[in-house]
């Protein structure tokens, strides 16, 4: 056995949904990750409701600049209608949020677990408490990327025996075929975001919480560009195995225009509802969907 993986099995997460309300309601409890008995290094983490999202409240000037309390205000009401139709059809099945590094995973992850009433869950914030450990940079050093690799695949063990998540995985979590076993209890979605907006939204962060990103280099757009080209190569087609796709150069040419930059969160969240309802309707028998419908209609009355 790999020394990672021996260290890996003695940590725990214990991730908060059993003792108090459910996690619609924002409970916590404990769940173990670690399988085996021992040093156990047990952590608390709580579920989160995520707290309301800018868009929601429609503050959030729009970035076209136009009309722009208009246009969250129409953003805010597409997104609710979509979250009821698309809640109708998830039955309480969680999202996992695929993709590579800053492609929006957790600002849409957020987003989406407000307005469906789900708890968010960031898996490298579970594998930084299971670890003991402030960030994902420093089990990396300390460690090793096998030792975050293995608990983060116990971390999406662990979330899958949940249900009304929506989880921001790691950019790296699509690797590993037993981590798709786990995110196919749900359902995936992937955010894929052109290159060079990833570049672009990394270099304004910085790269000090992506240690795979992390070199010194005097130009952080083209280190953190090269190195995701690097990445997107080996990850090959692993993002594809996701069960939606969200495409942001699809809605930016919806939009009209080819800058993807111009994008909200949410425009990205009502897009990947659209494409959980096309997935969640096609993937199910026709019978069950002619069910349904007559079902909605009787409650609508
Ligand atoms: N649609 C967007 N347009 C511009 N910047 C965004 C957008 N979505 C996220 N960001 C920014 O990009 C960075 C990475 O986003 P984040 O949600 O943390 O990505 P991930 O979880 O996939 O790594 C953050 O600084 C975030 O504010
Ligand atoms: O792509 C990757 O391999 C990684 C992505 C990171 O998560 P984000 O995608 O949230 O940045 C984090 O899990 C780790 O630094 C490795």
């Amino acid at each position: 056995m790999e020394a990672s993986t021996g260290l890996a099995m003695q940590s725990r997460v214990a991730i908060g949904v059993g003792t108090g309300p459910s996690p619609r309601r924002g409970g916590g409890g404990v769940i173990c990750v670690g399988k085996q008995a021992g040093a156990y290094a047990a952590v608390s983490v709580r579920a989160r409701r995520a707290k309301p999202v800018a868009p929601l409240c429609c503050s959030k000037p729009s970035s076209r600049g136009q009309g722009s309390l208009h246009n969250s205000v129409d953003e805010a009401l597409l997104l609710k209608r979509k979250s009821e139709e698309v809640l109708f059809y998830l039955n309480g099945r969680c999202i996992y949020l695929v993709g590579m590094m800053g492609s929006g995973k957790s600002t849409v992850a957020k987003i989406l677990a407000e307005v469906l009433g789900y708890s968010f869950f960031d898996s490298d914030k579970l594998v930084e408490e299971a670890v003991g450990m402030p960030s994902v940079a420093q089990i990396f050093k300390v460690h090793s990327e096998a030792f975050f690799r293995d608990n983060e695949s116990s971390v999406l063990r662990e979330l899958s025996s949940m249900r009304r998540l929506v989880v921001a995985t790691g950019g790296g979590a699509v690797i590993r075929p037993a981590n798709w076993k786990h995110m196919k209890k749900g359902l995936s979605v992937w955010l894929d975001v052109p290159l060079d907006a990833l570049a672009r939204r990394i270099a304004q962060v910085g790269t000090a919480s992506r240690p795979l990103l992390d070199q010194p280099s005097s130009d952080p757009y083209t280190a953190a560009f090269s190195k995701l080209s690097m990445l997107a190569e080996q990850r090959g087609d692993a993002y594809a195995n996701a069960d939606a796709r969200v495409s942001l150069e699809e809605i930016a040419a919806k939009q009209g225009h080819d800058d993807v930059s111009k994008l909200t969160p949410t425009d990205i969240a009502i897009e990947a509802l659209h494409k959980i309802e096309d997935f969640v309707t096609s993937s199910r028998p026709v019978g069950d969907l002619i069910v349904d419908s007559q079902n909605r209609r009787t409650k609508a009355m």
